[in-house]
C-alpha cells in the first residue's frame, strides 16, 4: 500500500518515530545520562597545587603536535563544584600539565576523576574529557585544605595547604586571565568494529562567564601513591612549585576541534 506522497506507510511512519527520538541529547531516552549545557557552575571551591615532575614522566602524556612547556610543570586540582545547573554538586581532581599549542601556553588536561556519573559522561562523550570514576574529596581539617583522592577505597592522593592564608585579591584580575588560559583535551573514540578510531582530535574546552571571587596562596604539600588505576603517581613530585585556592563561578558548554588527528592522516595519503 502507498501513502499519498508515493511512500510506504510503514517507512513515513518509521522516520517520523526516529524523529521523535532525534530530540533528546543522549541515550538512554527515557532519561538521558545528562541534560544539554550550558552548564552555570557557581561558587567553586579550587585547591591547585602545581609541581615539577620529570621530563621523561611529562613526554609520556603529552601528544603531538603539543610541546611540553619548560619546566615540566604538572598540576592538580581539586574542584568541589556546590551549586551546578544540569548536574548537582560534585567534586572532581583534574591533572594537567603546561604546554604550548601553536607557540601559545595551553594546559593539556590527561586524566580526571569524578564522583557523580552524569558530568563524567557529558565531559567524556561531548568534549573528550578524559574523566573516570574516582572518589575525590576537599574539605577543611581544622586550620588545613585537604584535598584527597581514593579509588576504590584506597588513598592515592593527598594534598595539603593552610585554609586561606595568603589573601591575593589584590591579583584578582591577573589570576581570573589564568583560569581562562586555553585549556586543550584529546578526543579519543573508536567506532562500533571495536577497532577502527572513529574520533581522534584535539578539543579546546570553552570556558565561559569566568568570575574569580577569591584567590589565597600559601605552601602545600602533595603525596601520591603508585596505583594501576588511578595512575596519579605516573607523574612523581620533584618538587612542589606552588599552592592555590580559588573560590570561583564559570559556564561549560561546547568545545572547538583545533586538531583533527584522522583528518590530518587522510590527507596525508591522499
Ligand atoms: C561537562 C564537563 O566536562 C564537566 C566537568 O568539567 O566537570
Amino acid at each position: 500500500m502507498r501513502s499519498l506522497t508515493g511512500e510506504s506507510p510503514v517507512v513515513a511512519g518509521a522516520a517520523s518515530r526516529t524523529d521523535k527520538f532525534l530530540q533528546y541529547p543522549v541515550m538512554p531516552t527515557l532519561r538521558p545520562a545528562y541534560p544539554r549545557g550550558p552548564w552555570h557552575y557557581k561558587d567553586m571551591h579550587q585547591l591547585v597545587v602545581t609541581y615539577e615532575s620529570t621530563a621523561e614522566a611529562v613526554r609520556a602524556v603529552v601528544p603531538a603536535p603539543l610541546q611540553p612547556a619548560d619546566g615540566n610543570r604538572v598540576t592538580i586540582e581539586w574542584r568541589r563544584m556546590s551549586e551546578v545547573s544540569g548536574f548537582g554538586p560534585y567534586t572532581e581532581v583534574g591533572h594537567s600539565v603546561a604546554c604550548t599549542f601553536e607557540g601559545k601556553p595551553a594546559i593539556y588536561v590527561f586524566q580526571a576523576f569524578l564522583d557523580s556519573e552524569s558530568p563524567t559522561l557529558a565531559g567524556r562523550e561531548i568534549l573528550g574529557f578524559p574523566k573516570r570514576y574516582g572518589e575525590p574529596d576537599l574539605k577543611t581539617v581544622r586550620e588545613v585544605l585537604t584535598g584527597t583522592l581514593n579509588y576504590g577505597g584506597v588513598q592515592v592522593a593527598l594534598a595539603t595547604m593552610p585554609y586561606r592564608a595568603v589573601d591575593l585579591s589584590d591579583r584578582l584580575a591577573e589570576i581570573e586571565q589564568e583560569l581562562q588560559t586555553t585549556q586543550l583535551v584529546l578526543k579519543l573514540l573508536p567506532d562500533v568494529d571495536n577497532h577502527t578510531p572513529k574520533v581522534a582530535q584535539l578539543i579546546r574546552v570553552g570556558i565561559y562567564n569566568v568570575r574569580l571571587k577569591g584567590a589565597w596562596g600559601g605552601p602545600a604539600e602533595l603525596f601520591t601513591v603508585p596505583h594501576v588505576g588511578c595512575p596519579v603517581a605516573a607523574l612523581p613530585v620533584v618538587r612542589v612549585l606552588e599552592g592555590r585556592q580559588h573560590l570561583w563561578d564559570m559556564t561549560l558548554s561546547d568545545g572547538q576541534v583545533v586538531h583533527d588527528y584522522l583528518e590530518t592522516e587522510r590527507h596525508r595519503m591522499r
